[in-house]
């Protein structure tokens, strides 16, 4: 998966938190401004059908990745996944911080159970 750093487009940080949250950011950028040559915006002007199928699709390619194509494609699919994820969520408006603090939600309940 390509990166961004902060708010640029930068792709030297490896910090997974900050590089999940900067892309996140960048796809964002890419739904309220539309530029040429843009997969992101490609993606979002075919619609949310469309993301949902490359969802899909992407998912499908994790698995047979997992079944004997190597670590190395299994990085690359979930990577691409993972894009995959982000543009979903926002196109829903979901957030990394609101899987972020579900999760930790999840956490809390398993660490402290009533
Ligand atoms: N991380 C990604 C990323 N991961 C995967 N992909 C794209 O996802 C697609 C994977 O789907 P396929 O293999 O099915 O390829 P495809 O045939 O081109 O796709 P379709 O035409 O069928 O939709 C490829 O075109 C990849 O380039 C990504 N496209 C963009 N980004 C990042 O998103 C940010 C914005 O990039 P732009 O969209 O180029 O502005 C940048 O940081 C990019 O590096």
């Amino acid at each position: 998966m390509s990166t961004g750093k902060n708010t640029t487009e930068s792709n030297t940080d490896n910090s997974e938190g900050n590089t999940i949250e900067a892309l996140y950011r960048l796809i964002l950028q890419r739904k309220e401004t539309p530029q040429e040559h843009s997969y992101t915006c490609s993606l979002f002007s075919r619609g949310k059908d469309e993301i949902l199928k490359k969802f899909g699709e992407e998912a499908v390619e994790v698995i047979i990745a997992a079944k004997g194509q190597g670590r190395q494609r299994l990085i690359e699919e979930l990577s691409d996944l993972c894009y995959h994820a982000l543009v979903l969520m926002a196109d829903e408006g979901v957030s990394p911080e609101d899987i972020s603090l579900e999760l930790n939600k999840r956490s809390k309940g398993r660490d402290n159970p009533p």
